[in-house]
């Protein structure tokens, strides 16, 4: 329902929900005694017959986001996909629009903390059975995140999913294998031209998978459902391995590259992370040049500055470069 028509503006958009609810879910075998633990940032946003929550002051449409951050734990609680962000975000998203009949869409991200267990040194297992039952350790400020869309379809049977994941606050550096040479040089340029220097970046990284249908749960709890019908994307259930698949591209191209700049770097990420997973249509990378400046030691005469002498540097919080592309499937 619009407002007053006595009023200058309409409702154009509107969304709503609860941002960072945080949660974090053990996950116990009685048999083996192995514990296996998340930690989750979800946000987790409405859309629908909402408008006159926001005109005409009728809370009888809103669900409070009290509520759902209430629902969040109950499924981090109840769900059997929790330990997979894709398939929680898909199965909070779907359960909130099988639930609430009024709600035409939701926008679900999780955002997965770090969590590796720690070596048992009790253990004469080794690798990755070497770890410890119920120990673990932050390994990283990096996070995974997976974003979910989930929509109602028109003709009343089931619902559309978007899917995308990526990983953001992934630090890195190199200390040569980068220069930056050749660009515009006006009366404004006072950068000198280098053939060697540090490159280090917080990386950001988002891909998106084609549309997926989802069946809406239906059993009495709302706990069973199913995503079916790929139109040729990525299976959402295979988020992790394109997260790990491209985790792993984004270090060895940023290593092995021979940096003409964050750009060609960045493409070039891009490039293989579309080679190396078949199912995902765009990849954006966010890359901030995190500066890091040779000390001018020349007033003690000492040479800190020529590339190849440059050994004592500033790091530099501000300003940063910032760099980000989109790259889509041809
Ligand atoms: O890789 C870089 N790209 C730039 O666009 C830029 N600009 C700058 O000052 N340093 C750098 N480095």
């Amino acid at each position: 329902m619009a407002g007053s028509t006595a009023e200058p503006g309409v409702l154009a958009t509107a969304r709503y929900g609860k941002d960072k609810v945080r949660v974090f879910r053990v996950v116990r075998d009685p048999e083996s005694k192995v514990h296996n633990v998340v930690e989750y940032n979800v946000t987790v946003l409405l859309e629908g017959a909402i408008e006159t929550s926001y005109t005409q002051a009728n809370n009888a449409v809103v669900v409070a986001t009290d509520s759902m951050k209430n629902i969040t734990n109950y499924l981090a609680k109840v769900s059997p996909y929790v330990l997979d962000p894709a398939r929680f975000a898909l199965h909070l998203g779907s359960h909130l629009l099988a639930r609430y009949a009024h709600v035409s869409a939701t926008f679900v991200t999780v955002e997965q903390l770090r969590w590796a267990r720690i070596n048992d040194s009790s253990s004469s297992a080794s690798g990755p059975e070497a770890g410890h039952r119920h120990a673990f350790w932050r390994d990283g400020a990096e996070k995974r995140f997976v974003e979910v869309e989930v929509a109602r379809k028109g003709d009343g049977g089931g619902a559309v999913a978007r899917v995308a994941g990526g990983l953001r606050d992934l630090l890195v550096l190199k200390s040569t294998g980068s220069a930056f040479e050749n660009f515009v040089r006006d009366e404004y340029t006072t950068l000198p031209e280098v053939n060697d220097r540090i490159f280090s970046t917080s990386v950001d990284l988002r891909y998106t998978y084609g549309q997926v249908n989802v069946e809406l749960p239906s059993d009495e709890k709302l706990l069973v459902f199913g995503v079916g019908n790929l139109n040729g994307g990525v299976h959402p259930w295979e988020d992790a391995k394109v997260g790990v698949r491209s985790r792993e591209i984004t270090l060895d191209v940023f290593a092995q590259d021979e940096s003409a700049s964050v750009q060609a770097t960045l493409y070039k990420m891009a490039q293989r992370v579309l080679a190396e997973n078949a199912g995902v249509e765009t990849v954006r990378y966010v890359l901030p040049n995190k500066h890091y400046i040779p000390v001018d030691m020349k007033y003690i005469g000492v040479d800190n500055t020529t590339p190849q002498r440059a050994e004592v540097f500033t790091p530099v919080d501000a300003p940063s470069g910032l760099i980000s592309a989109t790259i889509s499937r041809r």
